[in-house]
């Protein structure tokens, strides 16, 4: 078996992209993806699940599980955004997040094996098209599920469906108890990274904040399934919404990735002559303005109560969002930084600042 599960023709390359794999923004998912001829998402968690010595922690066949993530692999589309490479920045993100101090030793192994399966397989053949598609078009998918967490379910059915197939046979060493609990702990996973489930998520992880019992030794105290899962959950769903925390570079080619896969989605809705959903009418987005937008309303809340909960072990996280943040501010046509008249001062309604800046000009 190659060292990082596929052959490559530059493995010393692939060891370098893999260095700094322990820290938040340390890889590069889109190099790794070269590298590793378009298989980031399984050298990643093969590396991550060596690094954890989960194969010998639980008597994984090492083949039999590179079939499995390979497998999955090649369930991922070739869609702009939903493809292998977010599958694993989002277990690259877990793995960083499940690492943080005051997490140290709280989850046990097959927690932690639950939350890099959950990422490895929480998209799985998502066709591009969101859930608010599949339910207006009452879609195959949709008609599968009723219209609930539909992309979900079907992430989920896919992700064990491939485990089931017998030259997988990746856990046949576990107890029916173990895998019970893994299999209840990674639908749990994936079903909370359904947007429609933010608010829900996000309520619950304050109240875990407000009512965080911490050790002495400065760790959570998790006590029963509910806080557990709610736990790892929401580090789901953190790592999924991730990408505005990340390096610029790289949230940058993320940003054009999901506008490209919404776009393509309001193109179909275009030619079906249906409504176009929010969001993904090319012809009148403000990418810079949705960006701000998604940051204040969901990412900043959402990470800042995570950091919270965690608290200081987030902070760096925290500073590079609110970095990233001012980046797509100052971008905005009418932001007051702009160089030249700044949009208040052409309306007239000068106030101190903006004249005092044109002043500087
Ligand atoms: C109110 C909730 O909105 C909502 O449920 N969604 C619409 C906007 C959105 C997601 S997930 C996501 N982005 C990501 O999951 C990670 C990122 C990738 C690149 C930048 S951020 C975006 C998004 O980014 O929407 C932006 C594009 C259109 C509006 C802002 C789901
Ligand atoms: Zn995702």
């Amino acid at each position: 078996i190659p060292a990082y599960g596929v052959v490559v023709s530059n493995e010393d390359a692939l060891a370098r992209e893999l260095a700094n794999i322990d820290e938040w923004g340390g890889i590069d998912l889109f190099k790794i993806a070269e590298i590793s001829n378009n298989r980031p998402l399984t050298c990643v968690v093969y590396h991550l699940c060596q690094k954890r010595d989960m194969f010998n922690k639980f008597k994984i066949a090492q083949d039999k599980f590179l079939a499995y993530l390979m497998t999955l692999e090649d369930h991922y589309r070739n869609v702009p955004y939903h493809n292998s490479v977010h599958a694993s920045d989002v277990a690259q993100s877990v793995h960083v997040l499940l690492s943080s101090a005051a997490l140290d030793s709280v989850f046990t192994d097959l927690e932690v094996l639950a939350a890099l399966l959950a990422s490895a397989m929480h998209d799985v053949d998502h066709p591009g098209l969101n859930n608010q598609y599949h339910c207006n078009n009452s879609t195959e998918l949709a008609l599968m599920y009723n219209d609930e967490s539909v992309l979900e379910n079907h992430h989920l059915a896919v992700g064990f469906k491939l485990m089931q197939q017998d030259y997988c046979g990746v856990f046949d060493n576990f107890t029916q108890k173990q895998w019970q609990s893994l299999r209840k702990m990674v639908i749990d996973m994936v079903l909370a990274t359904d947007m429609s489930k933010h608010m829900q998520l996000l309520s619950n992880l304050k109240t875990m904040v407000e009512t965080k019992k911490v050790a002495r030794s400065g760790v959570l105290m998790l006590d029963n399934y509910t806080d557990r899962i709610q736990v790892l959950q929401n580090m789901v769903h953190c790592a999924d919404l991730s990408n505005p925390a990340k390096p610029i570079e790289m949230y940058k080619q993320w940003n054009e990735r999901v506008m490209a896969e919404y776009w393509m989605q309001g193109d179909v809705e275009r030619e079906a002559g249906i409504e176009i959903s929010p969001m993904c009418d090319r012809h009148n987005t403000s990418v810079e303005k949705s960006q701000v937008m998604f940051i204040d309303f969901v990412v900043h809340p959402l990470l800042e109560t995570w950091a919270d909960l965690v608290n200081p072990y987030a902070q760096e996280i925290m500073e590079s969002l609110a970095n990233n943040r001012e980046y797509y501010a100052n971008l905005m046509p009418s932001s007051p930084s702009q160089t030249g008249h700044s949009k208040s001062s052409d309306e007239g309604t000068i106030d101190a600042d903006s004249s005092a800046s044109e002043d500087e000009e």
